[in-house]
């Protein structure tokens, strides 16, 4: 496979963000045990733009909540930076959660009652951090929020919602954001804003991104996709384009 561009070579030879090695994942027991994943080894480098594909229950959700410590491993091992997260008690884990890591949901996830500027002071404020402000400011610029953020979320569109969610995740800076189907609930226009978004965020403030997605144009955002089948990861693509991720896709399918 050839790899070229800029953010695809740093996606195999940055220093990693989370490795995945050997993660198996069975949900259930004897004869209801449903074989999520297989045996997975991936790793994220630092700075890079990573998109999971596959077919429909082959493993993606299950795999994105085992690498950020949402759900438990069955074996294996997962790394975020140094620490071994599949060895952590839950307060550890929380407290990992809180400090090291973004989410991005497709729901996305903001309080009703809070202004758009609460919202993505929250988990900073939870874990009894000051916000960077030249970042904030920053990612406000960028997310080009500025007269939104006293707004509740109610009095903005699904796009703007969800680029306060993705400022929110941004503003902690943490060591890697994973996003869940980010653009599912937004029209194309409004997922070509956000995707662009998470682009600068990794391009400018080298910010490391995890996306789940079953759009081709969403992953065609990404440095590279990784696909999986039945549990197992069975392909990748650096310098992803909307057909040729397509295209693998079709053949995974078929
Ligand atoms: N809590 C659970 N209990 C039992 N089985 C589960 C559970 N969660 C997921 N599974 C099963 O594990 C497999 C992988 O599911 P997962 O949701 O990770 O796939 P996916 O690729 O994200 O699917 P989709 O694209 O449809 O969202 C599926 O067979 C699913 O039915």
């Amino acid at each position: 496979m050839t790899i070229t561009g800029e953010g695809a070579v740093r996606s195999r030879t940055a220093p990693a963000a989370v490795v995945a090695t050997g993660v198996t994942k069975v949900y259930g027991r004897g004869d209801a045990a449903v074989h999520a994943l297989r045996g997975v080894d991936v790793r994220f480098g630092t700075g890079a733009f990573t998109a999971i594909m596959g077919p429909s229950g082959s493993g993606k959700s299950t795999l994105m909540h085992c690498l950020a410590g949402l759900d438990s491993v069955t074996e294996g091992e997962v790394r975020i930076g140094d620490t071994d997260i599949t060895r952590l008690g839950d307060k550890r884990l929380t407290l990992l959660r809180r400090e090291r890591v973004g989410f991005i949901f497709q729901a996305f996830n903001l309080l009703p009652t809070l202004t758009a500027e609460q919202n993505i002071r929250l988990p900073l404020d939870i874990a009894g951090r000051q916000a960077d402000q030249e970042l904030f400011d920053m990612v406000i610029r960028t997310v080009g929020l500025g007269d939104r953020l006293k707004h509740r979320p109610s009095q903005l569109s699904g796009g703007q919602q969800q680029r306060v969610a993705v400022a929110r995740a941004l503003v902690g800076k943490p060591q890697v954001i994973f996003a869940d189907e980010p653009t599912g609930n937004l029209d194309s226009r409004s997922g070509a804003e956000v995707l662009s978004f998470l682009r600068t965020s990794v391009r400018e403030l080298g910010q490391t991104i995890v996306m789940v997605t079953h759009d081709p144009v969403a992953a065609s955002y990404a440095d590279r996709v990784v696909f999986l089948r039945d549990g197992l990861l069975v392909t990748e693509l650096a310098r992803p384009t909307p057909q040729n991720v397509l295209d693998t896709l079709l053949k995974l399918e078929g």
